[in-house]
C-alpha cells in the first residue's frame, strides 16, 4: 500500500466507458479523487479537460493527474504545455513505471479505444505505487525544469 494522493482526474467523451471503474479504483485504494471529467456523452474537446487536471498538478494542488480520452494522445499533448506538468501515454505496465522511476512523470494519459479495463487498472496501480529513482534521472529533469524556467513568460 503506498501513501494516501490527491489524485486528480480527467476524461473526455470518449474516456468516459471508463472513468467509472478509474474513480472507483482510485477510492478503492484510498486517495483523495478531485473529478474533473465529463460526466456525459456529448462530445467534448480534450484540452478542456487536460488542462484544468495540469493545473492542478502544477500549482500543487494534486500529487498526480489521470487523463483518458480515446488514445491518450491528446490529453498528454495538451497537458504538457502546463509548466512542471510531465504527461506521459502508456500502454502497459512496464512503460508507465520507467516513466515513474526514470522520468517522475506526474500525470497519467490513457487510452480507452485501445487498453481493456483490466490492463487500465493495472497500468493505474502500478504508477502510484512506483518511485522516481533520483540520482542521474534527476539532473536530466532539472535540465527540463530549467529550459522551462527559461522560457516562462515569453509569448
Ligand atoms: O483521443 C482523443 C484525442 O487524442 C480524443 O478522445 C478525441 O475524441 C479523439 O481524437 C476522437 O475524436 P471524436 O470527436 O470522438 O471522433
Amino acid at each position: 500500500m503506498g501513501s494516501v494522493m490527491k489524485v486528480a482526474v480527467g476524461n473526455d467523451h470518449r474516456g468516459l466507458c471508463v472513468r467509472p471503474r478509474v474513480l472507483g479504483l482510485l477510492a478503492e485504494l484510498g486517495h483523495e479523487v478531485h473529478d474533473l471529467g465529463a460526466s456525459g456523452p456529448a462530445g467534448v474537446d480534450y484540452p478542456d479537460y487536460a488542462i484544468p487536471v495540469a493545473e492542478e498538478v502544477a500549482a500543487g494542488k494534486a500529487d498526480r493527474g489521470v487523463l483518458i480520452c480515446a488514445t491518450g494522445h491528446g490529453m498528454c499533448i495538451a497537458a504538457n504545455k502546463v509548466h512542471g506538468v510531465r504527461a506521459v501515454n502508456s500502454r502497459d505496465v512496464i512503460d508507465a513505471e520507467l516513466s515513474r522511476r526514470h522520468n517522475d512523470s506526474n500525470i497519467l494519459c490513457l487510452a480507452a479505444d485501445l487498453l481493456g479495463e483490466d490492463q487500465i487498472e493495472r497500468i493505474i496501480r502500478a504508477w502510484l505505487l512506483t518511485d522516481f529513482e533520483g540520482g542521474r534521472h534527476t539532473r536530466r529533469r532539472e535540465k527540463v525544469d530549467a529550459y522551462e524556467k527559461s522560457h516562462e513568460n515569453r509569448s
